[in-house]
């Protein structure tokens, strides 16, 4: 369809922008999201369609316990479907990020094993276990509204596997990145094998830091695209994460969530199947309202449109 008839349907059928406007300038009146309540992780909506998770087990450096790891799936599973929520801003609470896996939790792991004499047995807990870990780091990659990650300070071990399934990743001067697993013994099973190399694009570099779990500093994170931008502190870091999240929230959210949803697939298919993947995607999208109204006010310069929730 042409610019000019788009524009044309748009103007010709007052019906719909009447009422589009009518339910959008109800839904966005008042800022009144629905937030999710947990026992690790605390919640809120600063922004219209902006939600800010924080890791917040703060004593406990925010090491990921069974609880946390069930929590952030929960979560991100809540926030996939909550009309409120366009883009989220994943930060954390206290001294640092998180220090990875909590090690305690690991010790009740093991004393579970050790009630079984059946390696199968043992086997399929640990399956179990492993699983659910991943399923939770996965929840951030399926989510469709945008995640940030906003480090400062240690980002070790389980850490690393959560940021490298965000959409975009920021952080504190002071941040420092570990892939931790080799130094307890295991190799990292959660995500990081994977995803790391794609984040930094570098099979070299990737493999050096986790075979070796060295400390690698905030400048060394960005030169190698681990993060894309770097902040003098947690305040300027949180500050600039919201708005480039807020930012992200004004869009069509169609546009924003189909780009995600491309973007993810295409990592992992040639670039025809990803050209074929959008394609299927926008014959149903760019029938979308959004798509009229985005292009609407582009041609006439007009105030941002405001998108009907999703
Ligand atoms: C199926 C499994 C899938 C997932 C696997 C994931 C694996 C991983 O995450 S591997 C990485 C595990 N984490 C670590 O090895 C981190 C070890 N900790 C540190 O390097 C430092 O503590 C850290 C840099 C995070 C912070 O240093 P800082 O000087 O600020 O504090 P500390 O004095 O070292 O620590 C304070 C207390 O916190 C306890 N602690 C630290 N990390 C953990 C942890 N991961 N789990 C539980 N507790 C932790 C530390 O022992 C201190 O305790 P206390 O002595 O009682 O004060």
């Amino acid at each position: 369809m042409s610019m000019q008839r788009l524009t044309n349907v748009i103007r010709l059928t007052p019906r719909l922008s009447a009422v589009a406007m009518q339910r959008n300038n109800t839904t966005n009146a008042s800022h009144s999201a629905t937030v999710p309540h947990f026992n690790t992780l605390a919640i809120t909506s600063p922004k219209p369609f902006v939600f800010h998770v924080e890791l917040n087990r703060p004593k406990k450096l925010n090491a990921i316990n069974r609880e946390m790891w069930l929590e952030i799936k929960d979560c991100f599973e809540a926030l996939a479907i909550n009309p409120d929520c366009r883009a989220i801003v994943l930060s954390a609470a206290g001294k640092h990020f998180t220090a990875g896996i909590d090690l305690s939790s690991m010790l009740s792991l093991g004393q579970q094993l050790a009630d079984s004499d059946d390696v199968a047995r043992k086997g399929v807990v640990l399956e179990r276990t492993i699983k659910l870990y991943q399923d939770s780091i996965t929840a951030v990659e399926l989510c469709p509204k945008p995640v940030i990650m906003a480090v400062h300070m240690a980002c070790i071990g389980a850490g690393v596997d959560l940021i490298t399934a965000a959409d975009i990743r920021y952080s504190t001067q002071d941040a420092f990145f570990q892939v931790k697993e080799v130094d307890i013994g295991m190799a990292a099973d959660v995500g990081t094998l994977q995803r790391l190399p794609k984040a930094i694009g570098s099979q070299s570099l990737a493999r050096e830091l986790c075979f070796t779990g060295r400390r690698f500093e905030a400048t060394e994170a960005e030169r190698s695209g681990l993060v894309s931008r770097v902040f003098a502190d947690k305040e300027a870091l949180l500050k600039g994460a919201l708005a480039v999240a807020e930012d992200i929230a004004s869009k069509s959210p169609i546009a924003v969530q189909a780009t995600k949803e491309n973007m993810v697939y295409s990592l992992e298919h040639t670039n025809q199947q990803g050209l074929d993947h959008i394609r299927v995607l926008n014959k149903l999208y760019l029938q979308s309202e959004d798509f009229a109204q985005a292009v609407a006010a582009q041609l006439t310069k007009d105030e941002k449109p405001i998108f009907a929730k999703l």
